[in-house]
């Protein structure tokens, strides 16, 4: 019997690639649980996930699912031969990777798939947030043409500081991006980045790019080292008037001390994709016209889409084939070796 591999959520651009990748080295199996419990019950002999060594898995997967925490991770090495998850997108913020570590699980994710896509949407924020593009969009729609569109209240790039926390793929592809106009490009990451280019600056500490900065970008993965790194203090420090962008993860973000910058006008105004709680939006959010809000699609292109389909489905296939993929996540990388072999 070819060993399986378990789709938790759907292939949609690459089926065709995706049947060749895996003819003759494992059966792709699909998920057809309506519930966790299901879901954990099925790994067993007879069950319709017996035999399954590895798993392709996207967030869609925890409407049904739920996300991989510490108990689902648990009952997995409990109850099934899983060792591999390939995290389909580049954040893996809803797998417990400490208790993946613990039952020798090894995770992977799909950095660099969609860094572009990622990036450009950052930009678009950027400039919606400072020239209103995104109301002024919404003021015709609804048939008053300009109004309440105002000029007076928005601002050219030009002379801008642009601070980026996190100088990973997508904070240094949107960096390139930004550097097209004439501003000045800070950041700050853990450690200076080599790949950074002259033109941007590294700052020492998140204080002194809150300091510098009077627009704000988040680009570093949520885990329990940057859950609400922006908060009250970061937010006071940043100039009045500044603007925040968010593209990577709600939670990185302290909501209310945002929402109270925005109501006392220390924020002019929040570009965000992300919001730690989605698909819930805070109500209060949308009464900030200025705002510009985005559903989360800001890594989602049709290339993008594709290229990190193929780069899961990729690291499954060499794990399958070779007992270790790709793309291991960070905190995982010193478990290379242990418990991965089929
Ligand atoms: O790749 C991811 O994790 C994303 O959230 C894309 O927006």
């Amino acid at each position: 019997m070819l060993p399986r591999v378990l789709l938790c959520g759907e292939i949609e651009y690459v089926q065709d690639e995706c049947k060749k990748m895996f003819h003759g080295i494992a059966e792709v199996i699909h998920l057809v649980s309506d519930s966790r419990s299901h879901f954990l019950s099925s790994f067993g002999p007879g069950g319709p996930y017996e035999g399954t060594v590895a798993l392709y898995r996207r967030n869609t997967s925890s409407e049904v699912v739920g996300k991989f925490d510490a108990p689902l991770i648990h009952a997995l090495a409990d109850t099934s031969m899983v060792r591999w998850i390939a995290q389909s997108g580049g954040g893996y913020d809803e797998i417990d990777v400490q208790a993946c570590k613990e039952r020798g699980i090894l995770v992977s994710n799909t950095p660099r798939a969609n860094e572009d896509a990622t990036a450009t949407a950052t930009l678009y924020l950027m400039l919606s947030c400072l020239r209103h593009f995104s109301m002024a969009e919404r003021s015709l729609r609804s048939g008053t043409w300009k109004t309440p569109f105002n000029a007076a209240q928005t601002h050219d790039v030009t002379g801008r500081t642009l601070g980026i926390l996190g100088l990973g793929g997508i904070g240094l592809r949107f960096a390139h991006l930004a550097h097209a106009f004439p501003m000045r490009i800070i950041y700050f990451s853990r450690r200076k980045a080599e790949s950074a280019p002259d033109w941007c600056e590294y700052v020492s500490s998140v204080e002194e790019l809150c300091k510098q900065a009077d627009i704000l970008s988040l680009h570093v993965p949520l885990n329990p080292s940057t859950v609400g790194m922006i908060g009250e203090k970061e937010i006071g420090t940043l100039q009045r008037g500044s603007v925040l962008l968010n593209t990577s993860r709600g939670r990185i973000m302290d909501q209310e001390a945002m929402i109270r910058a925005l109501e006392d006008g220390h924020l002019s105004s929040v570009g965000l994709d992300v919001y730690p709680d989605e698909p819930r939006v805070d109500p209060r959010l949308l009464t900030f016209p200025r705002c510009t809000l985005l559903p989360h699609i800001g890594g989602e292109s049709a290339e993008a889409w594709r290229t990190r389909e193929l780069q899961a489905l990729g690291n499954l296939r060499a794990f399958v084939l070779g007992g270790v993929g790709e793309d291991i996540v960070p905190e995982l990388r010193t478990v290379i070796g242990n418990s991965t072999t089929l």
